[in-house]
């Protein structure tokens, strides 16, 4: 049987390259192991989001008498979390099922394998292809701690499913998975310690994003460890001991689960990736910006290829792929990494748009930045949501927004319109020109971009005069 293009991975990349390929007038093919429905729909994002709404109405509802209102006891029920969140996930994967199922595709449910360049193996079949896009997405990292194995631990993707809540969570790592699920299980009555090897939680950001994150964690109880090297887990009394080493000290923890929130990696064993010539260094596939592997016909996008392993980039990367298979005479289509987007579902929320200052300082690009503090904001006053800050960064001469970090509420929604200002390569200028109704928690960026422009109007000032 042979394809134009056959896409390996069913999930938000490779659908969304197969679509981009027959949208082009490709004949598809699609090969899926399953389950199907990909990460973010089963074991990512939407069960995620899912049960940290149950965590946030619980951490709201304690706060009753904050607002006036008669308080009432919280208990949590996490199997009837788990079952919310498992119909929910059953519906969007419906729907993606339904979608990978379109006549219009051919869908192969078994595990694909290269036996060459240009062939691979499902099942009992062999099918060949002009293009090959890879999309097998990723699965924890194995971090060889001593001990751990053996004593057990949950990864997010265990960890969803479980139905009696631990009266102890040590949770190893301080990024994503860490911070969303460790606040999840604090606010449902879990005794949660986070262990973190970095001087700070979420530390691709700048470090005050993380230092707010920390201080709100510690506020609701949450113990937070930084600066942590995890040494050996052990088993004593029922309890899993995590043993670790922090400013010179031997310190240790003990709970009833351990989350091993230490990354993922690419889902490439098995693939036989060396018989299909494709280059892998240190576990990743050698990429261009076209998608290209060292084999010009083979794409990896998503999670696989390990560069940005968040959903809307898995899927611009598979547009980008599926366009590149079946355009080979046109311009090619690149990945533009200027607007990078992250968005950290802790409460207070996190997001991030383009350029950080740890970003600028290390490439050297000069900036200026101001942020301004949800404390003094009058909509989050009022709504009491004064924790976090909106960071501005714009170039130090035009004003061009080169980036943003928001910390607080509704961080995720707030960020997109500094990356619309920032897609049309607007301006702090601008930030001040567009409407902003009042009040809002969207007029907070204009604080930020009000001080900015005044320093650019000062250095202008000052630019003049020197030239006089
Ligand atoms: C807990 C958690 C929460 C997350 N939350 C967010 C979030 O809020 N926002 C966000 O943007 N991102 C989030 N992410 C990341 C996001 O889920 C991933 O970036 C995205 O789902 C990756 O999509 P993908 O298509 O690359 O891979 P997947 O969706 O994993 O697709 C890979 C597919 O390949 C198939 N497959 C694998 N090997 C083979 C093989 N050999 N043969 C055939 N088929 C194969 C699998 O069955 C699977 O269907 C989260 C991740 C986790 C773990
Ligand atoms: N809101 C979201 O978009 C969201 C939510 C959850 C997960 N995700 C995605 O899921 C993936 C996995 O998330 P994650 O949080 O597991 O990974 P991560 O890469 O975000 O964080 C891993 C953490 O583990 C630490 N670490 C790694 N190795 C270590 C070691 N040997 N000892 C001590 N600490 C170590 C790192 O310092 C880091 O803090 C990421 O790609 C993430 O983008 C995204």
């Amino acid at each position: 049987m042979t394809h134009d293009v056959i896409v390996i991975g069913g999930g938000s990349a490779g659908y969304a390259a197969a679509r981009t390929a027959r949208d082009a007038g490709a004949d598809v093919g699609i090969v899926d192991q399953g389950p199907l429905g990909g990460l973010c729909i089963l074991r990512g994002c939407m069960p995620s989001k899912a049960i940290l709404r149950s965590a946030e109405i619980a951490a709201l509802m304690k706060r009753a008498k904050e607002f006036g209102l008669e308080p009432v006891p919280v208990r949590a029920d996490l199997s009837a979390i788990v079952d919310r969140k498992n119909r929910l996930v059953q519906e969007f994967a419906e729907d993606r099922i339904k979608a990978l199922k379109d006549p219009r595709f051919t869908l192969y449910q078994a595990r694909a394998r290269f036996t060459s360049p240009h062939e691979i193996l499902v099942g009992e079949t062999v099918l060949t292809a002009r293009s090959f896009i890879v999309a097998t997405g990723s699965i924890p990292c194995d971090v060889p701690i001593p001990g751990l194995k053996e004593a057990g631990y949950e990864t997010s993707d265990s960890i969803l499913d479980l139905r009696e809540q631990p009266a102890s969570l040590v949770v190893l790592g301080g990024g994503a998975v860490a911070t969303e699920f460790g606040q999840f299980f604090a606010r449902i009555g879990s005794c949660v310690m986070i262990l973190q090897r970095g001087d700070h939680l979420l530390s691709d950001f700048d470090d005050e994003v993380g230092q707010t994150v920390e201080t709100a964690f510690r506020q609701e109880g949450i113990e937070v460890h930084l600066d942590c090297q995890v040494r050996r887990v052990t088993c004593q009394g029922g309890e899993k001991v995590v043993e670790f080493e922090q400013a010179g000290r031997v310190r240790s923890v003990a709970a009833e689960l351990i989350l091993q929130a230490l990354g993922r990696k690419a889902n490439i064993a098995g693939l036989n990736l060396e018989v299909a010539g494709v280059a892998v260094r240190d576990g990743r596939m050698m990429l261009n910006e076209e998608m290209r592997t060292s084999q010009p016909h083979i794409f990896a996008v998503g999670d696989v290829n390990d560069l940005n392993p968040i959903v809307h980039i898995a899927i611009q990367q598979g547009e980008i792929a599926g366009y590149n298979a079946t355009h080979p005479t046109a311009v090619p289509k690149r990945i533009d990494n200027r607007l990078d987007s992250d968005v950290i579902f802790t409460d207070p929320q996190v997001a991030a748009v383009g350029w950080s200052e740890k970003v600028c300082r290390r490439r050297g690009v000069p900036y200026l930045a101001a942020s301004y503090p949800f404390a003094d904001h009058g909509k989050a006053l009022c709504s009491g949501q004064t924790q976090g800050f909106v960071k501005l960064l714009c170039h130090p001469r035009t004003g061009q927004l080169l980036g943003a970090q928001v910390v607080g509420p509704e961080a995720g929604e707030l960020v997109h319109e500094l990356a619309a200002v920032m897609y049309y390569r607007g301006t702090v200028q601008d930030l001040l020109r567009i409407p902003h109704y009042h009040p809002t928690l969207a007029e907070i960026v204009t604080y930020p971009a009000e001080e900015l422009v005044a320093r650019l109007q000062a250095e202008d000032h000052v630019g003049s005069r020197a030239q006089q």
